[in-house]
């Protein structure tokens, strides 16, 4: 057995053929914490040191080689090493150092292999310089030696869009050296040994060739343009394109970069979010709580809502019985699975074995009796109570005991639907949002009576399906909508007090939305929401300020882009300001007796953000959210808050 050299808590060594093996055990990520940093730079003397040592292989403990920087540690004081040193110091070293990657090398973990002298990897492992996702750019050279192994445009393209490449790839790419077919580090001592006496092959003294602007901006624009609003993403395109400069000028300003990136508002946005969507499947009560198996999932009703939720469950690799009301709804909904099945085998997403894999795991029914085997019934029926729990009641009849029943209603009321079953604890809800088998948002939505198992059930069924849980209590529209119902709520008395709809858009757009609220209003239709103000209005409280331009609208036949005409005209398609709906908006102003007055974009922005983070506070109080952090992430992946201003309550504080 070789002897282990220990040089912190995190790192350690043997040697074997000569070579020194040094291994990072930083659970969970392997992140280059300062302990990390502090073990490699003394296996690095330690190696430089000892004669008998011929060169050096640093390796991952567990599945990630090194997951970055220690994210944690930004914001507080530098500790030494920092990790440019002792990348500086590992392509210094006089003996060949290989990196063996065992799994992700992300970030600074992807820095300190580019490093290294040569880079061999596990089929498995990925690679990726994903900073700019948090807000920032590479900080320990990643800017500046990855265009100088693979070229300005393709670093451009993989660092200022933060994605992640596959082994595969990454070895086309020139990135890798060697994928290793064999065992990892048994391949990686023989590259060491292969390279010993030779001369180093160090990254930094290649010479990254100078792209001409079109090559720049052919490898950066749609990537910027998709970031627009966020500034790590056009330095990472800046300093990328200008690393022909000596290295040291590059590394310098790429420091500069980091380090005021890393201090911004927008990068402690991303942290917070980053952390935000780890922390949101943590529910209080649920440790030690294991999850129902489950294998077969039914989905009854194969709609807009359910052929998304059965192509998700196909992907995740679950069995799915389709259930519609009739034959022909039954094949409809099949033929809109199989349809959007197809697109994704069109897209590359999906490839022939996949395909037909997941097609065969799919069958439709309009037999109750044949959901008897489902593990989990997720409805997405017509949102009528009525509907719901009569399907509800049987189910009951058809599935096991500890079959779980799901609703995807919207608006109603989850438990009311459970009441009206036998096992009101196997009910809980699963919101997902349209387009479901894209939107990656799914409210869980715990039922009074919901049993914890079928909670934990519903968040693992939820990580399967690669959607981002976050739990809410029972309220009507649950978090996303509840809050969306007041931010719509606050720009119609915006309108009524003087703004006008671009107005307000306009300022949304400004502040980072994709698309302003009445544009969105268009596009999805305003007959939905008519429909639910008239289905309320004999219980609404007269006391309450209620603003009635929306009815006065959808009255004028105007239900949004589908009928060419709602909040704005669409004369060939196009958006455009409409003076008949000013008009409307005027002729309420005076009915209500109101003064308009103009407003600014700071004004506006103010005033829907400040009505978004007050329902936000309602929902805390009420314990329908369990952390602040929960209604950002709801807000970002539902609504099209942007990631890059936290959510509404990061935003707020
Ligand atoms: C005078 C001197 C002044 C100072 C000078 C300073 C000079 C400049 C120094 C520059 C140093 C920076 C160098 C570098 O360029 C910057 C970076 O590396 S930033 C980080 C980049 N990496 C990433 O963004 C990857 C983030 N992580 C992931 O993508 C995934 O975690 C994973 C690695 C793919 C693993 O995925 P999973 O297996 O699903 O695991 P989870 O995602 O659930 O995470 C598990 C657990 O780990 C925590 N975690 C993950 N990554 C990090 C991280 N990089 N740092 C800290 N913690 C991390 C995560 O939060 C989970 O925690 P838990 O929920 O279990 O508590
Ligand atoms: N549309 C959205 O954006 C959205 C988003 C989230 C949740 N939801 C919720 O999802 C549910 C479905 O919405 P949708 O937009 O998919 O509706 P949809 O009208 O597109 O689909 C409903 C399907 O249910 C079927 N159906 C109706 N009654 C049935 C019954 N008794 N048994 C079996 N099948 C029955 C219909 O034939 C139809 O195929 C609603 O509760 C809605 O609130 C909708």
């Amino acid at each position: 057995m070789n002897e282990v050299t220990t040089f912190s808590a995190t790192v350690s060594a043997t040697i074997r053929d000569g070579i020194l093996v040094v291994t990072i055990d930083n659970a969970p990520v392997n992140a280059t914490s300062a302990d990390v940093r502090s073990g490699l730079e003394k296996a690095l003397a330690h190696a430089d040191a000892a004669p008998g040592i011929r060169g050096v292989v640093i390796t991952g403990a567990g599945k990630t080689f090194i997951g970055g920087a220690d994210i944690r540690e930004f914001g507080k004081p530098a500790i030494e090493p920092i990790l440019p040193v002792v990348i500086e110091k590992i392509e210094a070293s006089s003996k060949p150092v290989v990196a063996a990657l065992n799994g992700a090398a992300l970030g600074g973990g992807l820095e300190l292999a580019l490093a290294c002298h040569y880079r061999i990897a596990s089929p498995s492992a990925q690679v990726g310089l994903p900073e700019v996702k948090l807000g920032i750019v590479p900080g320990a050279g990643g800017t500046q030696r990855l265009p100088r192994l693979i070229g300005v445009p393709a670093a451009i393209e993989l660092i200022a869009s933060g994605r992640i490449a596959k082994a595969k790839e990454a070895l086309s790419l020139c990135i890798l050296d060697e994928l290793a077919e064999t065992d990892l580090v048994d391949a990686a001592i023989e590259a060491a040994r292969r390279l010993t006496g030779a001369s180093p092959r160090k990254t930094g003294e290649l010479t990254a060739a100078p792209a001409d602007p079109t090559e720049i901006d052919k490898a950066s624009g749609k990537i910027l343009a998709k970031a627009r609003g966020q500034k790590a993403p056009a330095e990472a395109v800046r300093l990328v394109a200008s690393s022909h400069r000596p290295l040291a000028a590059g590394l310098a300003d790429e420091r500069a970069t980091f380090l005021t990136l890393r201090d911004s508002r927008e990068a402690a946005a991303l942290r917070h979010i980053f952390f935000a969507e780890r922390e949101a499947s943590k529910v209080a009560g649920l440790e030690g709580i294991d999850a129902r198996p489950v294998v077969t999932i039914g989905i009854c009703g194969l709609g807009l809502m359910g052929s998304g939720i059965a192509v998700a469950a196909l992907g995740a690799g679950y069995t799915v019985i389709g259930l519609d009301q009739s034959l022909e709804a039954a094949q409809k909904g099949r033929q809109r699975i199989i349809g959007l099945l197809e697109r994704n085998l069109a897209s590359g997403r999906l490839d022939q074995a996949g395909f037909e894999a997941q097609a065969t795991r799919l069958s439709v029914t309009v037999t109750d009796a044949d959901l008897a085997p489902c593990d989990l019934v997720i409805e997405a029926v017509f949102d009528d109570l009525t509907v719901k729990i009569d399907l509800f009641r049987r189910l009951d009849k058809v599935v096991r005991p500890e079959t779980i029943l799901a609703t995807n209603t919207s608006y109603l009321n989850p438990d009311e639907i459970a009441a009206a079953t036998a096992h009101p604890e196997r009910v809980l809800g699963l919101h997902f949002f349209s387009p479901a088998h894209v939107m990656r948002l799914l409210e869980v939505v715990r039922c009074k009576e919901t049993a914890l198992d079928v909670l934990a059930t519903g968040l693992a069924v939820a990580k399967r399906l690669r959607k981002l849980p976050v739990v809410t209590g029972v309220t009507e529209g649950f978090i996303g909508n509840r809050i969306f119902s007041a931010y719509r709520r606050e720009a119609e008395y915006l309108l009524e007090d003087g703004a006008l709809p671009h107005e307000i858009d306009a300022a949304l757009e400004d502040y980072g939305f994709p698309m302003g609220l009445f544009a969105v209003y268009d596009m999805a239709g305003l007959e939905i929401a008519w429909a639910r103000r008239k289905r309320q209005a004999a219980i609404r409280d007269p006391s309450e300020r209620y603003v009635e331009i929306a009815d006065r609208l959808c009255e004028a036949g105007r239900l949004g882009q589908k009928s060419g005409r709602g909040w704005y005209a669409y004369p060939d398609g196009k958006r455009t300001i409409d003076p008949e709906v000013t008009a409307i908006i005027e002729a309420e102003r005076a009915k209500r007796s109101i003064a308009a007055r103009s407003f600014s974009q700071d004004e506006i922005q103010k005033r829907l953000l400040n009505a978004m983070a007050a329902e936000g506070e309602a929902l805390l109080a009420e314990g329908i959210a369990a952390r602040a952090s929960d209604i950002d992430l709801v807000m970002i992946n539902g609504y099209g808050f942007p990631a890059y201003k936290g959510g509404p309550m990061f935003a707020k504080s």
